[in-house]
């Protein structure tokens, strides 16, 4: 597979304060994430620092082989960076579908495929955004990001506040998309069982470094070491 991303040696932050140290790995297409850490461990920073919404101090960004240091973020969106914010950003004066014509991009992700995976939005099509639940506004959040057609999804935080009966139909759409549509994902949670389950590979953040990398089935297995990691200090 090829490299999709890599970060080498990245430190960002806000003006001239750093928040992430030393941050370095590598994805290929295909991979999925889960990030994990404690409050403020700089899990938002990092989706942020992809989005170039973050100082770089130092370190590399390579990007389907470009430096995305380089790029503005409104290209980098265009370049294939699926991003899905924690605060949904949805337009009140929009309806579901308006939401997702707009940002429609070519590639296999058409409207229709979109109404397949979440019918939930096929239903609320003429709806306007701000006549949506929470986990409705959820799911248009992704669906709208899915209709750019990106490289890779960054979902942060996608089940915050959401009812279980949403999170598990969240939860099934999103390991769909990693593993039967082969979508390339990075996804921060809180609640580190629930990431586990959603990604191959997990990294933990404390105070903006890199404490833990590895397969998410062993660190699932290692409940102390688990804990250890993510449980409030
Ligand atoms: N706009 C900002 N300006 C200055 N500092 C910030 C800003 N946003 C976040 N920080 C700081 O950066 C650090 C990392 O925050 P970040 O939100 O990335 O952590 P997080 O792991 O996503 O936490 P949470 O789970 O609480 O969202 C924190 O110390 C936070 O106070």
């Amino acid at each position: 597979m090829a490299e999709l991303l890599a970060l080498d040696a990245v430190s960002a932050g806000y003006g001239e304060s750093t928040v992430l140290e030393d941050v370095g790995f590598a994805m290929n297409e295909g991979d999925s994430l889960a990030l994990l850490g404690r409050n403020g461990a700089g899990k938002t920073s990092l989706l942020l620092t992809l989005m170039g919404l973050t100082r770089l101090h130092k370190g590399s960004i390579r990007w389907g082989g470009l430096d995305l240091a380089r790029m503005p973020t409104h290209q980098r969106a265009r370049s294939g960076l699926g991003w899905v914010p924690q605060e949904r950003h949805m337009f009140p004066s929009l309806t579901v579908e308006e939401h997702l014509t707009v940002v429609a991009r070519p590639g296999p992700w058409t409207l229709a495929g979109i109404y397949r995976t979440f019918p939930r939005l096929h239903e609320r099509r003429a709806n306007l955004g701000n006549a949506l639940s929470g986990g409705e506004q959820q799911m248009l959040a992704i669906a709208r990001a899915l209709m750019t057609n990106p490289r890779i999804l960054l979902l942060d935080e996608p089940m915050e506040g959401l009812a279980p009966i949403i999170v598990q139909e969240l939860v099934r759409i999103i390991r769909r998309l990693g593993a039967d549509e082969g979508l390339s994902v990075i996804v921060v949670e809180q609640h580190a069982r629930l990431a586990l389950s959603l990604a191959a590979r997990a990294i933990v953040l404390d105070r903006g470094r890199i404490v833990h990398d590895s397969d998410s089935a062993s660190l699932l297995a290692d409940r102390e070491k688990l804990d250890r990691l993510v449980s409030p200090a």
